[in-house]
């Protein structure tokens, strides 16, 4: 336990011995060429509950996922995301107990980090009194500033297929139905690669061709995932960043190209380095599971792979419990 001391100037206390418990899903970005725009919420869910206390202090009681290494003290990025919205909305807390329970693994581009933040924003905000309490465009618009980009984020919060873009430094989403036989799976290695050390190995700039390709990828992407996914091999084809990233990632990179060498849409989920695949129908799905296993058996044997068959999230972040 430490002692927290949130800024205190002006700011309005939260009532005590409140308990809200948020479940938020894990997210799949950019789907190939929807770099920072696209993101899928998928069935792998965190679960958050935040008490508040009176003693000024933090617990923690963590389970799953980063149990053994994610700090117990202010510096845990649940606690800083807290009272960063807290502080936002006007208010501060005089101590929590943060209980998670973490399934979505962490620093594998399942965006454990954006859902981590959207449960933590989405907590606080339903922590303050009703009449201070904001929209989830607002939830929106702070966990994307938090994360530097939208994509995870969105889907987070609102489930389902979350369109996003950027004015400035305004962020907005909207939301396409994905076609109902469209089934993810994922393959999620051992090894780690922070999304930070992704995004520094991307170029500072790309050539118009490759943009206009992209172009015609992604909008092709939202018709394959929404309407006719007979398209989503062609639609996820990336030009932005999946190359600049596969060395940071080779067996991950070695296991899509066999994929979409056999006609499946397979893709870097988020910067990586789990794979995702993006079925048409039960067929196809068991297909896609066979290959990564015959695959990988052969030709990653120094890595080991859990391999999921999920579903699309439609529901978003929610507050399961809200008692005062
Ligand atoms: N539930 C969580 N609670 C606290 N910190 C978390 C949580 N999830 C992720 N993090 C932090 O975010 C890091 C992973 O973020 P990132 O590199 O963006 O990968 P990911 O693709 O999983 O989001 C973890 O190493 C950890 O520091
Ligand atoms: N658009 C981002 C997505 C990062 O997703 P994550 O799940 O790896 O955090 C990027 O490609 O950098």
């Amino acid at each position: 336990m430490e002692t927290t001391q949130p800024t205190a100037t002006g700011l309005e206390l939260v009532a005590a011995g409140q308990q809200l418990t948020v479940r938020v899903p894990g997210t799949s970005a950019n789907l190939g060429p929807g770099y920072d725009s696209l993101g899928l919420a998928l069935s792998i869910y965190d679960t958050l509950t935040v008490e508040t206390l009176t003693t000024g202090e933090l617990e923690f009681e963590l389970s799953g996922e980063g149990a053994d290494t994610l700090p117990r003290d202010a510096s845990h990025l649940v606690v800083r995301a807290i009272n960063t919205a807290l502080e936002r909305l006007g208010f501060r807390h005089n101590g929590l107990k943060i209980t998670a329970d973490n399934v979505n693994p962490h620093g594998r581009g399942l965006g454990s980090s954006a859902s981590a933040v959207v449960a933590a924003v989405t907590v606080a905000n339903a922590m303050v009194p009703e009449s201070a309490q904001r929209d989830r465009e607002w939830i929106l618009q702070l966990t994307s500033e938090m994360e530097g980009h939208p994509d995870n984020v969105a889907p987070a919060i609102f489930g389902g297929l979350a369109l996003s873009w950027q004015d400035s430094e305004q962020y907005s989403s909207t939301r396409a139905e994905v076609a109902p036989s469209v089934i993810p799976i994922v393959a999620v290695p051992d090894y780690e690669l922070s999304t930070e050390t992704a995004r520094g190995l991307l170029p500072a700039s790309i050539g118009h061709h490759a943009a206009a390709m992209n172009s015609g990828r992604a909008a092709l992407l939202i018709h394959a995932l929404t309407t006719e996914p007979r398209f989503l091999l062609p639609g996820t084809e990336d030009y932005l960043h999946q190359s600049y990233r596969a060395e940071a990632m080779r067996p991950s990179a070695d296991l899509i190209g066999a994929l979409r060498s056999a006609g499946h849409a397979a893709v870097v989920s988020g910067a990586g380095p789990t794979v995702l695949a993006l079925a048409n129908g039960v067929q196809e799905a068991e297909e896609v599971s066979a290959l990564i296993a015959s695959f990988t058996a052969g030709n990653t044997p120094d890595v080991s792979w859990r391999v999921m068959t999920l579903a699309v999230d439609v529901e978003g972040a929610r507050v399961e419990l809200h008692r005062r």
